[in-house]
């Protein structure tokens, strides 16, 4: 379980966390999104005591990570990919954190195994792709086979079969009934992986719902009509609130009204219709809706 209240840092006359408050239970991906700047990291850097909160507090299990007698058989964290010393192999430098942590050596040939690191764990880490880099940085967070995981951007730089690989172990390790507190910004990714979304948007909490939830009150449902006599139907169905596009002769979309009440309409009207499909928003569509106003810098268009 992982706890903020009120839980704030300011750099300077900057506010990257602003008073939040949350709490992630065991058993399920806790995905954390927010645009750039939003204050994600900094809220993982909280939790793992290498920042001092302004004000507020963040707990792990209910203590500090400080107050923790064995922090890292409770709590592990990806929070920066290349970390550790270059010229020391991958296998070396989770021995020396297993010894430092009073973890048996023999975990760490458990944890080279289950990350895919045997052929490159005696080479040095200044070596190392960025995928491998993300490896080591899973394999030294499962070394205390904790209960609580943070990731954030753990697949940045990997291949898709990497990615898979992140996929399936947050969500076994979830299913092990772990806490897991996930950061990315590949929304695809989340939608697959994530139960629970916390989203931030200039340090506050924008939402902090399931991920069905979120997808229903973010989303914006249109649905897609296939009909004999579109003029007819889309003249019977327009109104101040509703948006129509047409794609075809055929076909159109339709914001503003449900698929029930378009069948009733076309009912009404007596025009055959072909297909009444509700779209749901996928989670990118519902997450740019949301944090469109949190955005610092916004792209320009193409053209
Ligand atoms: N050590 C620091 N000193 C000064 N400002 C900082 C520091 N760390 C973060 N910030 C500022 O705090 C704000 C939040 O940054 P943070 O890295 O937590 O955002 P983020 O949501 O993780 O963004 P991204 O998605 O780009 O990784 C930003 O404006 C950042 O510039």
């Amino acid at each position: 379980m992982i706890t903020a209240s009120g839980l704030s840092k300011t750099y300077g006359s900057r506010t990257a966390v602003d008073g939040i408050s949350f709490a992630l239970e065991p058993g399920r991906v806790t995905g954390f999104l927010g645009p750039n700047g939003a204050g994600k990291s900094t809220t993982m850097r909280l939790a793992m005591g290498l920042d001092r909160p302004s004000a507020g507090q963040i707990t792990i299990n209910g203590k500090l990570f400080a107050e923790h007698r064995a922090p890292l058989r409770e709590v592990g964290a990806v929070l920066d990919a290349g970390a550790g010393h270059p010229g020391w192999t991958g296998e070396q430098q989770l021995r020396i954190l297993a010894a430092t942590h009073a973890i048996p050596r023999s975990r760490v040939q458990e944890v080279i195994e289950m990350t895919g690191l045997s052929s490159v764990a005696d080479r040095r880490t200044k070596g190392y792709s960025l995928g491998m880099s993300q490896r080591l940085g899973i394999a030294a967070a499962m070394l205390g086979d904790p209960q609580v995981l943070i990731f954030d951007e753990p697949i940045n730089g990997l291949d898709p079969e990497g990615v898979r690989w992140v996929r399936q172990l947050v969500r076994r390790l979830a299913g092990q009934g772990r806490t897991v507190f996930l950061s990315s910004h590949l929304m695809s990714e989340m939608a697959q992986t994530a139960d629970h979304l916390i989203v931030l948007g200039q340090g506050r909490i924008i939402a902090d719902q399931p991920l069905g939830d979120f997808l229903d009150t973010a989303g914006e449902t249109r649905v897609l009509v296939r009909t004999e006599d579109s003029q007819t139907l889309m003249a019977g169905l327009a109104g101040a609130e509703v948006t129509l596009t047409c794609q075809d002769a055929e076909t159109f979309e339709v914001r503003g009204v449900d698929a029930r009440s378009i069948g009733r309409r076309a009912l009404e009207l007596g025009v055959v219709v072909h297909e009444l499909t509700p779209l749901h928003s996928s989670l990118e569509d519902s997450y740019l809706r949301l944090t469109g106003d949190y955005v610092e810098h916004r792209s320009g268009g193409l053209s």
